[in-house]
């Protein structure tokens, strides 16, 4: 197993009171494989993501990479986060957003140029090297931003909500961007989200949530064929019967939550993707 995640529980401190985030997950995901996570709103994914990553360290438990504690930012991995706007540095042309961290790597000019232009290329962004962040529309940057963390070719990919803030045409685009460069590269993708659709068309298994304090709700093996496109997949019945399951675990997680803690716009926005 390449990433386990072992008994792993976050408490935030405060100073008047403390929130305990997760209470007690345990997961691991294999090399290679390209794993989902969905939850209520608030169930501490984000939480989740920055423990595993090295960014937070968990109250108790542990993340492991490849059989080693994560205890700071490990080399092997990398990470796509939501808000592209913030990940990428405007003053920096595309190229060297993405080369920023194959220099901290160390890598000669040559190789860095080379990963550069094939990260560039893989994501359909060949020819926009010399351009601004600025320049390019949402869908585009977050285009960069998955060519950045390509080049740095990591292990593990860890990405967080990273379409929830373009538009359901280049979301759709960019989720065959994510499968394609799965295929392509083997890497092993750990993707957050709140859509349900998304992490069935995505996943080759979706781990369920439980509101906050979080634990794993239910771990659901995606049974649908690995070649998938938008059209046939997502109106493949064996495609709606996992959605509806999915919803109900995660209906089922929110009842069972104190009340004042689910968040009514997401709750609109996952009985519309049900009712769709
Ligand atoms: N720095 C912090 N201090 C105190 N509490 C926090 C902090 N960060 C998050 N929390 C709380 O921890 C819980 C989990 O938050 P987190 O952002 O990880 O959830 P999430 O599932 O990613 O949320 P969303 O679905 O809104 O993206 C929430 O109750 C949140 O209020």
């Amino acid at each position: 197993m390449l990433l386990e995640v072992r008994g792993l529980r976050k408490v935030y401190q405060g100073k008047e009171r403390q929130v305990e985030a997760i209470r007690d997950l345990t997961f691991g995901v294999d090399a290679g494989d390209l794993v989902c996570l969905v939850g209520p709103s608030g169930c501490g994914k984000t939480t989740l993501l920055k423990c595993i990553a090295g960014l937070l360290t968990p109250t108790s438990g542990e993340a492991l990479l490849d059989g080693r504690r994560v205890s700071g930012p490990p080399p092997g991995m990398a990470v796509v986060f939501q808000e592209y706007g913030r990940s990428l540095f405007p003053w920096m042309s595309v190229r060297d957003n993405v080369e920023l961290p194959l220099r901290q790597k160390k890598l000669p000019r040559a190789t860095r140029r080379s990963l550069v232009d094939d990260a560039l290329s893989a994501v359909g962004l060949g020819d926009t090297h010399d351009a601004y962040p600025w320049q390019l529309s949402g869908g585009m940057q977050q285009r960069v931003a998955i060519a950045r963390a390509v080049a740095y070719q990591p292990d593990v990919l860890l990405m967080d909500e990273p379409f929830a803030a373009v538009d359901a045409q280049t979301r759709a685009d960019l989720e065959d961007l994510i499968r394609d460069l799965w295929h392509k590269l083997a890497v092993t993708i750990l993707f957050v989200t709140h859509d349900i659709d998304e992490a069935v068309y995505l996943g080759q298994r979706v781990i369920v949530l439980s509101s906050s304090p979080t634990v794993v709700r239910e771990d659901v093996d995606i049974d649908l064929p690995d070649a998938r496109d938008q059209l046939h997949t997502r109106s493949d019945s064996r495609f709606t019967e996992l959605r509806s399951h999915i919803y109900a675990q995660i209906q089922a997680a929110k009842r069972e939550s104190t009340p004042g803690s689910t968040d009514a716009a997401r709750d609109t926005d996952l009985a519309k993707q049900v009712l769709q």
